[in-house]
């Protein structure tokens, strides 16, 4: 068997604790083939990788984005969701093109490789080229098409609907599989419910699941309250939208009744608390969801509102605002968070990965705990939620394949991929502007 063997250093296991424990990969097979000490085959393996001093966690998923927004990183800061969307990113957006779609979403790759993910689940434009970067970076991956259709005809509605199913269609099972998908349609007040009611057919038709922006701000949940007299989880109940396997991000303003709604229905929510701050949408109530078992994923959303995709700078403000939105700093505690950016995100997307363990799937981070803000290790949990940084991941494997080793990348040129990326970001503003 080709293995690799990942040894002499602790590892996160399932059940939360952390242990000392070698683990082997099957590299052909891209799963874990053992876990613990004394593991037949650890001495024999193809490629040995040197833990001592570092903890080996699940490869973190990144359940919300907009890989490509990197191009936007810094472009427009400190607006309320609603302007910015509408006066600042959906003008620029308007001048993309599916290379600056690639080469963002190139920029995203070697981000979220860096700090130490392996799996995101994103919603955008020209899916296909952020596929083609997936298959290259070697990482995991659920893919759509975000469908808008306030402000257009019936006929422009309906085909990007439509081309959400399509490409959902399209690109399920690329990157020999690594690649997943949904319908996307963007979220319940800039889809029109005829609309709705056609991307939860086409999804079932499909058999991939739904993701949709939900309860992100009062500006959003307020006119569906107004004109239907029901909540937005009463809504999407109405129209088919919640299901198990279907997750919805943000889940910001959610009263009692939609928490049951999407406990009851399997829904999951996507918790984006940078992107919450940043934008004032407020304060989502994790600790509530988790109470009712909902499963509560983490996702950075774009990082125009984040400014970046790194997971743990996401795990501490999860935890932080997880406490101030409870009022109890006993809410939201370190192991949920990192449960949160591991097995619940791949569980919330219905991918593998998440969790070491043999017969999982081998995404895995190396994580160098020898750093002074990592000093000393009292509690290793506790660290990789409040202390430790993107930057301390020393290698990254995805689905057996090492994609960082000793901080080299190993898939892509992040030299390369910078410097094309900030020429394609210049020539987007320009052309956005007018200047060119
Ligand atoms: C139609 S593709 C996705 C669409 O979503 C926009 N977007 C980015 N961040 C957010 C957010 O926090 N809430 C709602 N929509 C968001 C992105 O710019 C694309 O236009
Ligand atoms: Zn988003």
């Amino acid at each position: 068997m080709d293995t690799l063997a990942l040894t002499g250093g602790k590892a996160l296991l399932p059940d939360g604790t952390v242990e000392t424990a070698d683990v082997l990969v099957d590299r052909e097979g891209g799963t874990i083939a053992a876990v613990g000490g004394d593991i037949d085959g650890v001495n024999e393996a193809t490629e040995t990788i040197d833990t001592t001093g570092c903890v080996v966690i699940p490869g973190l998923v990144n359940a919300h984005t907009h890989v490509s927004m990197t191009l936007l990183r810094g472009y427009a800061d400190d607006t309320p969701l609603e302007t910015w969307l509408r006066e600042e990113i959906w003008p620029v957006e308007a001048a993309l093109t599916p290379d600056d779609i690639e080469i963002g979403a190139e920029l995203g790759a070697v981000e979220m490789i860096r700090s130490g993910t392996t799996t995101f689940a994103d919603m955008y434009f020209s899916e296909d080229r952020v596929a083609s970067v997936v298959d290259r970076a070697g990482m995991r991956a659920l893919l759509g098409h975000g469908a808008v259709t306030i402000g257009k005809d019936e006929a422009a509605a309906r085909a990007d609907i439509e081309e959400s199913v399509t490409v959902a269609a399209e690109l399920d099972g690329a990157a020999d599989g690594r690649i997943r998908t949904a319908v996307m349609p963007h979220s319940l007040t800039t889809v029109g419910e005829r609309y709705l009611r056609e991307a939860v057919e086409g999804a079932a038709d499909i058999d991939v699941p739904i993701h949709l922006h939900a309860n992100e701000t009062v500006d959003e949940v307020d006119p569906i309250v107004e004109e239907r007299g029901i909540r937005p989880m009463e809504y999407a109940e109405g129209i088919g939208a919640l299901a198990e396997g279907n997750f919805f991000a943000h889940g910001v303003h959610l009263d009692a009744t939609e928490i049951d709604l999407l406990a009851e229905s399997g829904t999951s929510i996507v918790h984006c608390p940078a992107s919450n701050m940043k934008l004032a949408s407020g304060m989502a109530p994790v600790q509530d969801l988790l109470d009712v078992g909902v499963t509560v994923a983490l996702g950075t959303d774009g990082a125009a509102s984040n400014n970046d995709l790194d997971l743990f700078d996401e795990m501490r403000d999860a935890a932080m605002v997880g406490k101030i939105a409870a009022g109890d700093a006993a809410a939201v505690p370190a192991e949920s968070v990192l449960r949160m950016a591991t097995a619940a995100g791949a569980d919330a997307l219905g991918l593998p990965g998440g969790r070491i363990a043999e017969g999982e799937a081998a995404d895995l981070a190396v994580v160098d705990l020898d750093a002074p803000h990592l000093t000393p290790a009292h509690d290793v949990i506790s660290h990789l939620v409040y202390a430790v940084r993107g930057s301390d991941v020393r290698d990254t494997i995805c689905n057996g394949r090492v994609l960082m080793r000793d901080r080299e990348l190993t898939t892509l040129d992040p030299d390369r991929v910078m410097e094309r990326a900030s020429a394609a970001a210049a020539d987007l503003i320009a052309r956005a502007e007018g200047d060119t």
